[in-house]
C-alpha cells in the first residue's frame, strides 16, 4: 500500500447542490490506522463529505484522494467498507442471505465466506439471528447487520456513517472495542457522529458546522486549546459560541 502517504487526502473540497453550498473549502488528511471522527450537528454536511470519500458522490471543486487514487473510482470499492446512514439491506431475505449476497460481490467464497460471516456476526452479537428475515429485525439490529456487512471483506478503510445510532450502550462499547482492534491491525476508520462521548474515542476529530471545517485535532488538544471542560464546550467554542 501507499506507505507514508495519507489514506485519505481531501483538498479544497466544495460541494454545492444548485446554489446551496453544503461543503465549503474542506481540506483534511487521514493517516493509516487512525480512527478519524467527523463531528457535527444534523445537516452540517457529514454525510455529504462521507459520500465524497466513498466515491458515491463527486466534488463540485477540489479533490479527494483515497489510498493514493483520485475519487471517484469504482475499483476502490473493494478497499472500502462503507456503512451508510440508512440501511441498504434486502428486508425480505434473511441476514445470512444478505451477508452471502454482499460476500459474493466482494469475491468471498467457500469456507472463507462461511468463516467471515460467522466472525462478523459475532462482532455485532447477532450470531443467534443469522437465519431470521431482516424485516423481523429491530432498527438497532439492522444497524448492526449493516456494520457486519461493512466488515465482511476486511477492507483496509472503513467509513461508517453514524454506526451506533439505535444501538444500546453495552453493545456500543463492544463495537468500539472491535473498531480499536481493527485499528491495531492497521485498518483506517472514518466515523461520523453527533455523540460527544463517541467523538472523544477517536484519535483525531474534525469538527464541522454549516459545511465548514472548524477544527481538526486530537480530542485532548481540542479541549486544551479551547480551555473547555467537555467536547461539547469545545465544539461550541469553535462554532463561535464563546462564553
Ligand atoms: N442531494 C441533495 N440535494 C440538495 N441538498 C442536499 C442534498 N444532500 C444533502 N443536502 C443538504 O446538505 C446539507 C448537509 O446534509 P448532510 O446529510 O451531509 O448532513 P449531516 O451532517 O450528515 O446530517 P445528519 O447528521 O442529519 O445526517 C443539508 O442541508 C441537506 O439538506
Amino acid at each position: 500500500m501507499n506507505q507514508g502517504h495519507p489514506v485519505i487526502a481531501v483538498t479544497h473540497v466544495r460541494r454545492a447542490f444548485g446554489t446551496k453550498e453544503v461543503l465549503k473549502d474542506i481540506s483534511l488528511q487521514v493517516e493509516q490506522a487512525e480512527t478519524f471522527g467527523i463531528l457535527g450537528p444534523s445537516g452540517s454536511g457529514k454525510t455529504t463529505l462521507v459520500k465524497l470519500l466513498t466515491g458515491i458522490d463527486e466534488v463540485t471543486s477540489g479533490q479527494v484522494e483515497v489510498l493514493g487514487v483520485r475519487m471517484p473510482k469504482l475499483s476502490l470499492l473493494q478497499q472500502i467498507g462503507y456503512m451508510a446512514q440508512s440501511d441498504a439491506l434486502y428486508s425480505e431475505l434473511s441476514a445470512k442471505e444478505n451477508l452471502e449476497f454482499f460476500a459474493s460481490l466482494y469475491g468471498l467464497r467457500g469456507g472463507n465466506r462461511t468463516r467471515r460471516i460467522a466472525d462478523v456476526m459475532e462482532v455485532v452479537n447477532l450470531q443467534e439471528h443469522l437465519r431470521k428475515r431482516v424485516d423481523q429485525y429491530s432498527g438497532g439490529m439492522k444497524r448492526r447487520l449493516s456494520l457486519a456487512i461493512a466488515l465482511l471483506h476486511e477492507p483496509p478503510l472503513l467509513i461508517l456513517d453514524e454506526p451506533t445510532v439505535g444501538i444500546d450502550p453495552v453493545l456500543r462499547k463492544s463495537i468500539w472495542k472491535e473498531l480499536r482492534t481493527l485499528n491495531g491491525k492497521g485498518t483506517t476508520i472514518v466515523v461520523t457522529t453527533h455523540v460527544m462521548d463517541e467523538a472523544e474515542k477517536c484519535d483525531r476529530l474534525a469538527m464541522i458546522r454549516d459545511g465548514q471545517l472548524l477544527a481538526v485535532d486530537t480530542p485532548a488538544d481540542l479541549l486544551q486549546n479551547t480551555g473547555a471542560a467537555s467536547m461539547e464546550e469545545a465544539f461550541l467554542y469553535y462554532g463561535g459560541v464563546r462564553r
